[in-house]
């Protein structure tokens, strides 16, 4: 993932690394342990006298520090929406009305309850009515003024009667009847119309007469994705994988995982939820903060005018943790152009109390026991490198640590409960903290910099599809669109999968969970690996090892490496590898020409034969599947095509050794198909 952007926190790093004397840098590298290294930096004079109000003043990110709500901003937001309202385009009401929540100051319940109301009668006429009624629950919820809840009512009931709830429908009648005696502005003839009318619906509902409901069946705004399920049982061990993986370990290349069975193109092998992920600050308007999904129907921060969310257990769940921490820092956050590294080894801390990390803080080995993502041991235990890191290195990251602990004091995360007074800007004028936090400055820095060498390598980004709009009159979503980096988050048992140039999985995500599927068959014993960046297929052998070396600091001797197989481009059609088929198979690969016009072909290493005839046979079925296979992923009929072209790789393998084209072009479509199936965007 990116490192740091532009922002006073590079200078920052720049102008201490040039005021430090060579003296001081030394006894820097003497230091053993994350703990003192932070600790020693914290103490220095420069660091400790170093003012960054005027930078962050400068910077043009996040607009003004700090961030507040504003009444008269969402005020203007709101007045945008109605006018939306007047021209017919209740989609940009929609947006302007959520802006105008996440501008509205938490004291000024009743604005925000009539926000509330209008976006109700915006989904409404976008015929999202579990959407309207659960803001229409809301608008109640804060206090919608009397003599106006006529109005959210009669919608409630029309909403209700919309999905068939009839029996609710009913009541919201009466309570439309009820709330129109309370209707003390409205003329007495609209007044008199609406009871007569709510009345009407009242006796025919009564009845049981079936009305015609809503005939569409519109197409949700909010999208989920459809929930994936893992092909098997779970493992023990390791509950977020399915009990076709087990994780191995080498002297050279650590810890790995290995198929215990048989595992078939397609299988879903993984699904884990992020122990921590961060959303990029570009995404915080329009994606949930704490499940990266897109939400065009969010609900606000109470707090900050910086985030959203799509339901109000995400809200929940990160007010209860990282947010109430986070809340104030964002803006400051994101004006520093701290990498979304540094951020993430932030939250790792924000979303766990203190007292969590001084209980583990004497037993920090990994766990007897199942593997548990959302347990910071497993984390803390990930590959670091630490013995391989130069002074420089430390030194770089604990300039990062010295930042991110000056900003968890102001959170008051030191104290155990997040502030509540604004911070000041007068609070940056020094990176010194407070003498009584020594403490936490060794425990909690510590465990920083611990983050920060292990996001290093075990980071993962996290991207959605942005699919194009389908043409009018088409219905079909077609996900070929183009792969956006969203968040960057951590998945502690997808960390332990080791690297090949030619991957046996995919990966996606499902909200904050990340879900791994087999792209190729793969046989017991073998090893599962995923793809750290550079694929054999298109980057040449020695450009992929000099990025996995740098970026990793591991030499890759994958087999396409071992092998040096050719370039996709590079792989010739003149010839086709049957595996060796004699009666006792050896590994050696027998290349048949295509005009071959012999049967029984000797193998050039065991000197066995070989009959082709039966694979011949078999690769002809192979040509229709895959045909079908495309046809239906043109259609957007994913299920379908993935069933084919598992079809197809599976009388591939029967026959046919790769590297070869075909046996590409058929992982490549799998694999397109399969990425559809994650979070996406329609734009
Ligand atoms: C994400 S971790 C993978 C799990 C790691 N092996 C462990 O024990 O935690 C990445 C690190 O694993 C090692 N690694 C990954 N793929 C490798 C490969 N193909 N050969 C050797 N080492 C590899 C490298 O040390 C790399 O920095």
């Amino acid at each position: 993932m990116t490192e740091e952007n532009e922002g006073f926190f590079k200078k920052f790093h720049e102008s201490i690394n040039n005021e430090l004397d060579e003296v001081t840098k030394n006894n820097f590298a003497n230091l053993e342990s994350n703990s003192k290294r932070v600790s020693y930096l914290c103490s220095l004079p420069i660091i400790k006298k170093y003012d960054i109000t005027d930078d962050v003043v400068k910077c043009k990110t996040g607009g003004e520090f700090p961030v507040n709500k504003s009444l008269s901003k969402a005020l203007q937001l709101k007045d945008a929406g109605n006018q939306w309202v007047q021209k017919g385009d209740w989609v940009k009401a929609l947006v302007f009305y959520s802006q105008s929540m996440m501008h509205m100051p938490e004291k000024e319940t009743e604005e925000l309850s009539i926000v509330f109301a209008n976006r109700s009668a915006a989904l409404n006429h976008l015929q999202q009515y579990e959407e309207a009624l659960a803001d229409i629950k809301k608008c109640l919820s804060l206090g919608y003024p009397r003599h106006l809840r006529y109005k959210v009512y009669e919608r409630k009931a029309r909403s209700l009667l919309a999905l068939k709830r009839n029996r609710e429908s009913i009541v919201a009648f009466q309570d439309t009847i009820s709330a129109l005696d309370e209707a003390t502005k409205l003329e007495k003839e609209k007044r008199t119309k609406m009871r007569t009318d709510a009345k009407i619906m009242l006796e025919i509902l009564n009845k049981g007469l079936v009305l015609a409901g809503n005939p569409s069946d519109p197409e949700p705004l909010n999208k989920i994705p459809p929930k994936p399920k893992l092909a098997g049982k779970h493992n023990s061990k390791f509950p977020a994988a399915s009990e076709a993986i087990t994780i191995d370990t080498d002297d050279v290349k650590g810890r790995y995982a290995t198929a215990t069975r048989d595992i078939s193109a397609g299988e879903v092998l993984l699904i884990e939820k992020a122990h921590s992920g961060v959303l990029l600050a570009e995404f915080s308007k329009t994606h949930c903060q704490n499940c990266f999904l897109k939400c065009p129907i969010s609900l606000p921060c109470p707090k900050c005018p910086n985030v959203i969310f799509c339901s109000d257990k995400c809200l929940e769940t990160a007010l209860k943790s990282y947010h109430g921490y986070e809340c104030q820092i964002l803006p400051l956050i994101w004006k520093s152009g701290c990498s979304i590294t540094c951020q993430i080894a932030l939250r790792m801390i924000t979303q766990n109390k203190k007292d969590y990390f001084l209980s583990i803080s004497n037993d920090l080995k990994p766990q007897l026991g199942a593997y548990k993502t959302e347990d910071y041991r497993n984390i803390y235990n990930l590959t670091t490198h630490e013995e391989k890191r130069c002074k420089q290195d430390f030194l770089h990251r604990t300039e990062m640590v010295v930042f991110l602990i000056k900003v968890l004091e102001l959170t008051g995360y030191f104290d155990g409960k997040p502030r509540t007074k604004p911070i000041e800007m007068v609070e940056l004028n020094s990176m010194a903290v407070n003498e009584k936090y020594q403490g936490d400055v060794e425990l909690i820095g510590g465990y920083l910099l611990r983050n920060l060498q292990v996001l290093q390598f075990n980071a993962h980004e996290v991207f959605e599809l942005q699919v194009p709009k389908p043409k009018v009159d088409k219905n079909i979503i077609k996900h070929d669109g183009k792969s956006v980096f969203l968040a960057g988050a951590v998945f502690p048992t997808l960390a332990l999968f080791n690297h090949s140039c030619e991957p046996g999985v995919v990966r996606y995500f499902y909200g904050s969970h990340i879900v791994v599927r087999a792209v190729k068959n793969i046989k017991k014993g073998e090893e599962v690996c995923e793809n750290y960046g550079p694929i054999f297929t298109t980057v040449p052998k020695e450009k992929r090892q000099m990025e996995l070396k740098d970026r990793y600091w591991f030499d890759c001797e994958c087999i396409p490496c071992k092998e040096n197989w050719p370039l996709y481009d590079e792989m010739t059609e003149n010839y086709m590898r049957f595996k060796c088929d004699s009666d006792n198979p050896c590994p050696n690969v027998v290349a048949v020409p295509y005009d071959c016009t012999e049967f029984m072909i000797q193998c050039g290493l065991c000197q066995q034969y070989t009959n082709i005839l039966k694979g011949l046979k078999s690769l002809q079925d192979t040509e229709m599947l895959y045909r079908h296979g495309r046809a239906a992923m043109d259609e957007g009929k994913y299920g379908e095509a993935v069933k084919k072209f598992t079809e197809v790789l599976k009388l591939y393998d029967a026959t046919l050794a790769p590297p070869y084209k075909s046996y590409y072009d058929c992982v490549q479509d799998l694999r397109r198909c399969l990425l559809s199936m994650g979070n996406y965007s329609i734009i």
